[in-house]
């Protein structure tokens, strides 16, 4: 006869050990509550395994390289290629080898309870779990329930797609070997990124796009993606739907395109967008049903509260990936310190209703200021609203844009060639938004987000003197553009 399973008690459980309910969990236990972290996978989730540390760990050192290349005294020295294996390593490296021991040293070390196993919701509070230990386990939160479950990859609607193995992201970021050919379906930010680093590690890459490159940024900032992209031998077939995929009897996959063509490559790489990681929640125990789509999506307020829910006690909670608002990191663990500090403030009593805006308890940014890097070689960085955004919100918004030609950039590389815009509303004189474009222009971004998040007058941000010879004075020209 199997064990009955034993009810624990905690003040609050956190599903997913993510980046982002890691952060929540730390949050709460220093707040003075107890807090248990389920995870049925890795403690850490996709970003440390399959997400941005190997994809970055794939993408440096072809930047590095290239930045080598374009550097007249540096580029004599360089006369070998990129040794695909020693980047494989080093992304091993960044990856712990796919263990999870050090993060999880850190859950026990911040005195949160740690349980694997895959976890439903069965009622209010109520969560029981399956145990990678083989047992169930029932949890009851006193104070909150915390869905961090990340997101799922989108599958498109291609004929014979579920007939064939195709890579996700996960299966790019984790691959042992380069494949020869390679055809990157979706032109987001993964399948830009990731055509470049395979480009760059020897593979033939084509990348089919139904639409255009980086379609959520400003044109041009994209096309100097896609030039940079190009120069590397990927082949961008844009505007191009996808209609059939079949596999050749030599292994093979072609694709074929709504134009007539088709496209053969060893591996198909899918990365077409990801939907909150939802499904199987037990959310259906408390009144939550998927749409026609059969996704289930949540509604959160600024304190990551799931709204629609019956009765006033606020126990049920979305963030990162899962709320399906900023699928970042960045953000996601920015959320994740909010509702951590808006569980342990309602707790304590000091906290009702929805929390005040840019206080500790609200995601505030969320609404004005995401930060994003797309980190292709050139890289595209930006911070806020676009022109067209910030109009369609009802900003009377105007902008400024240049290409970025300033002494330190063109001391960075020969033939440099960046482009930089700032979003002003032209009711407070403040920015609303930042984009830049260029090789090296990631770390140019937090000073825009912090002039966005601080809504520093543009007769204040004058006075912030970039300093020469940097690629950064791009600020000054642009502020002179805009006729300060
Ligand atoms: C290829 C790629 C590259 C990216 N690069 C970047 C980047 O450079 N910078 C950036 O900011 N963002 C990047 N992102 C996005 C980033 O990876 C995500 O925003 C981030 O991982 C979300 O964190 P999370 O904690 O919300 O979710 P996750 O990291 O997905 O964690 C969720 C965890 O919950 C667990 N889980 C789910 N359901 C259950 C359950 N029922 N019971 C128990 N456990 C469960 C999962 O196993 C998982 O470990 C990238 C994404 C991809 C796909
Ligand atoms: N550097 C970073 O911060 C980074 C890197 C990679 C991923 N991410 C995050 O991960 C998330 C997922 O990345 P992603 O690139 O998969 O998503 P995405 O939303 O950025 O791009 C999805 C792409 O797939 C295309 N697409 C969607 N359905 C399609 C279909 N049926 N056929 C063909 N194309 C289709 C879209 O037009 C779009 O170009 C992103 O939202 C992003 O926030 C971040």
């Amino acid at each position: 006869m199997e064990p009955e399973a034993v009810e624990r008690e905690f003040d609050v459980v956190v599903i997913g050990a993510g980046a982002v309910g890691e952060n929540v969990a730390d949050r709460i236990v220093r707040g003075g509550l107890t807090a248990v972290l389920v995870e049925a996978e890795l403690v850490g989730g996709e970003c440390s395994y399959w997400a941005c540390m190997p994809s970055k760990a794939l993408l440096r050192p072809g930047t590095a390289l290239h930045g080598a290349q374009t550097t007249p005294g540096a580029k004599e020295a360089v006369t070998r290629t990129l040794s695909a294996a020693a980047v494989l390593e080093r992304r091993n490296y960044f990856t712990s080898n796919w263990q999870d021991d050090s993060q999880v040293s850190w859950v026990e070390d911040t005195g949160i309870e740690l349980l694997r196993g895959h976890a439903w919701l069965t009622g209010p509070k109520s969560i029981e779990v399956a145990g990678l230990d083989g047992n169930q386990h029932l949890l009851r939160a006193r104070h909150a329930v915390v869905l961090a479950t990340g997101s799922t990859p989108n599958t498109p609607p291609i004929e014979g797609l579920q007939d064939v193995q195709v890579w996700g992201t996960r299966e790019a970021t984790s691959a042992r070997e380069v494949p020869e050919r390679l055809t990157v379906l979706g032109g987001g930010v993964a399948g830009t990124e990731l055509a470049q680093a395979f480009a760059r590690l020897g593979s033939r890459v084509t990348l089919v796009a139904r639409s255009g490159l980086l379609r959520n940024f400003p044109e041009e900032a994209a096309t100097l993606v896609a030039a940079g992209l190009r120069a590397d031998g990927v082949e961008l077939r844009l505007n191009s739907a996808t209609e059939r995929i079949s596999r050749n009897d030599d292994g093979t996959l072609t694709v074929s395109l709504a134009d007539g063509t088709s496209v053969t490559a060893g591996k198909v790489l899918v990365s077409t967008g990801r939907h909150p990681a939802l499904e199987g929640l037990g959310l259906e125990s408390v009144g939550f049903e998927p749409d026609e789509s059969g996704h289930l999506a949540l509604s959160t307020d600024t304190s990551g509260l799931v709204q629609g829910l019956p009765g006033d006690d606020p126990w049920l909670y979305a963030v990162g990936d899962a709320a399906g608002k900023n699928l970042f990191t960045h953000q996601g663990k920015y959320e994740a310190r909010a509702t951590g500090e808006a569980i342990v403030a309602r707790a304590k009593g000091e906290l009702k209703g929805t929390p005040d805006d840019w206080s500790r308890c609200a995601q505030t940014a969320n609404q004005h200021a995401v930060p994003s890097v797309v980190f292709t070689d050139p890289e595209l960085a930006s911070v806020g609203r676009t022109v067209e955004a910030a109009r369609k919100d009802g900003y009377n918004a105007s902008s400024v844009e240049l290409p970025i030609q300033v002494a330190g950039s063109s001391l960075h590389s020969e033939n440099y060639e960046g482009w930089a815009q700032l979003v002003v509303d032209e009711d407070r004189k403040v920015l609303l938004g930042a984009t830049f474009a260029g090789p090296d222009v990631a770390e140019l971004l937090h000073a825009a987000t912090i002039a966005v998040v601080g809504e520093i007058p543009l007769d204040r941000l004058w006075h912030a003197v970039p300093s020469y010879p940097t690629i950064s004075e791009v600020w000054l020209r642009l502020l002179e553009k805009y006729g300060l």
